[in-house]
């Protein structure tokens, strides 16, 4: 009996082994996706993305992961249609970021099922580098609870070496790290050659003076720690910073007159990865802000039926296309007249011809302040999920997808159990505690592309793409019994909360506001039947 039982362990182990194969191919293909977002187009990078390509789709063969091997044939359909010799257009660009969100999607659900840091796909470990083993250990512990995997590194040399194998999303690191070099100095070799400085987070046991502080910002410092102090701000912060890696590729409107300016630009954008648009005629320009949504403008000053300043009058007077940033680009050099079209709602100017570096740093630099402010704008104070309004756009957005891409979607709503209680005998502010506990862990736990909103008050609601209703079930229950886990610091003491959680698979067809009242009816059921539970909505 106990060798089948051995055998069984073994078979396991060895499909976990190949599973873990299949994810690091699938990983080397999406890191080969954002790079052309951080460096400019080359040549062989399709070479490169070509070899990753069929690498993946070798050991989805092999190993038996027939999603991922529809889905890396389906990237090979679009590929081949590429023109290797210049940089992917934005058609290409839309249909490969599609697919490849798709894959991260698929491949977040085959992890490893006994890692805490489950839906860490494109996973960077957070490297924990103090001398004091229980404080490690302790450290350790916190980031695991919430989902960041992290991994001791016990002396410089171990961290130098997992640091040359892999960028971390954030050191934690002892001020005092072995004496004979000090955190700071292994800090600003480990930063020698990154051109994103590593996120550090120093450990020290007494307050930090002015002169530490300015020190540790200078190798990349973003806080300290002390004995004392929960890593809960720190969670949050990297938290955040793991979800920064958006793959949604950024979308620019050109508005220009001219085919020829409008095509260069556009190649130089589409280099890095940016979906482009053209729109030649001014006066369409509302329909293609509404069909393309695009995160900026860049807008040609002189055009033949208006100009350039006028047509962004006519958007800053429209409160839904207010917001949209919008740079010049012309051949005016008149700064008299650069700084009246900047009074007139333009965000910058660029004189042709632009340097393509500068064109490109201009553009994502508008779009990454663009999306995080709307980022801010869209959601709940406490928590930075998104709030009621902005998570159903959200859902309608992703039905559309789903029916788009005929694929399953899976709503859930979740409320913490007799919460009341835990205000009335607590207080409000323990309460918020619990609430933002709730919210880290759901989006440590939780796949990157699923959605995850504040309704109100103590009820969350998570939208699940690619996820049908059984697989949405397994993940709600996971996710009560890892939050059931989770000690909420009051006082003195530490306090335990459940939720309850109710679940409906969308049917084609359906109305985003019925399938919100299936999930409701079954959260209902959950409560009725006793709370802490997952109910299922029957269609
Ligand atoms: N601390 C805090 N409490 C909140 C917040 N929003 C809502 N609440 C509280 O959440 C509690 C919800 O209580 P009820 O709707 O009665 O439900 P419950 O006690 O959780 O009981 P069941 O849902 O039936 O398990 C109320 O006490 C609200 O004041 C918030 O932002 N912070």
């Amino acid at each position: 009996m106990k060798e089948i039982a051995d055998d069984k362990e073994r078979v396991k182990e060895l499909q976990m082994h190949f599973g873990r194969r299949v994810i690091s191919d699938a990983r080397a293909l999406v890191e080969q996706w954002f790079s052309l977002r951080e460096q400019h187009w080359q040549a062989d990078w399709y070479h490169q993305f070509s070899s990753k390509l069929q690498r993946l789709e070798k050991s989805a063969q092999r190993y038996e992961q027939p999603n991922l091997a529809r889905i890396a044939a389906d990237i090979r359909g679009i590929f081949e249609q590429c023109d290797m010799a210049r940089a992917p257009k934005s058609q290409m660009i839309a249909a490969l970021a599609d697919h490849i969100s798709q894959l991260t999607q698929v491949a977040a659900r085959h992890t490893d099922p006994n890692s805490t840091a489950k839906l860490a796909f494109i996973r960077q470990d957070v490297y924990v580098a103090i001398a004091d083993a229980e404080m490690a250990e302790s450290v350790l512990q916190q980031l695991e609870s919430f989902g960041i995997h992290a991994e001791i590194t016990a002396d410089p040399d171990s961290l130098q070496r997992a640091r040359a194998y892999r960028r971390p999303l954030a050191v934690v690191i002892d001020f005092n790290f072995f004496a004979h070099e000090g955190g700071l100095a292994l800090m600003e070799r480990l930063q020698h050659d990154q051109q994103r400085k590593i996120p550090a987070i120093f450990y020290l046991r007494e307050e930090p003076s002015m002169a530490q502080r300015l020190a540790a910002i200078r190798v990349g410092g973003q806080g300290f720690i002390n004995n004392d102090v929960s890593l809960m701000r720190t969670v949050e912060k990297l938290e955040r910073d793991a979800h920064s890696r958006v793959p949604d590729p950024y979308r620019v409107l050109i508005v220009d007159d001219s085919k020829t300016q409008s095509m260069h630009a556009a190649q130089i954008l589409n280099a890095v990865g940016i979906i482009t648009e053209a729109v030649f005629d001014p006066l369409t320009l509302f329909e293609h802000i509404d069909d393309f949504q695009p995160d900026m403008i860049l807008m040609d000053m002189y055009m033949p039926q208006c100009n350039g300043v006028e047509l962004a009058t006519v958007l800053r007077q429209l409160p839904q296309y207010d917001r949209i940033p919008i740079i010049f680009l012309s051949a005016e050099e008149d700064v008299a007249k650069q700084m009246a079209a900047m009074a007139e709602g333009g965000d910058d100017f660029l004189t042709k011809p632009v340097r393509p570096e500068i064109l490109v740093a201009t553009v994502q630099h508008r779009c990454k302040r663009n999306r995080a402010m709307r980022t801010w704008m869209e959601r709940d104070s406490l928590t930075g999920l998104y709030d009621h309004s902005h998570i159903l756009q959200r859902l309608q957005a992703e039905l559309h997808r789903a029916e788009r891409q005929k694929t399953h979607l899976s709503f859930a709503m979740i409320d913490l159990d007799k919460f009341k209680a835990v205000n009335d005998t607590y207080g409000h502010p323990a309460g918020d505690r619990v609430l933002k506990n709730l919210s880290l862990l759901l989006r440590q736990r939780l796949r990157k592309t699923d959605i995850i909103g504040r309704y109100g008050g103590e009820e969350f609601v998570v939208i699940l793409p690619e996820t049908d209703a059984e697989h949405a079930r397994q993940v709600m229950t996971e996710l009560l019994h890892a939050f059931k886990d989770v000690r909420h610091p009051v006082g003195e003491k530490d306090i335990q909360c459940s939720f309850s959680s109710g679940v409906a698979q969308w049917i084609p067809g359906e109305a985003a506001s019925d399938l919100s009242v299936r999930a409701d009816t079954a959260l209902y059921a959950a409560k009725e039947q006793g709370r802490s539970r997952v109910e299922v909505s029957q269609p």
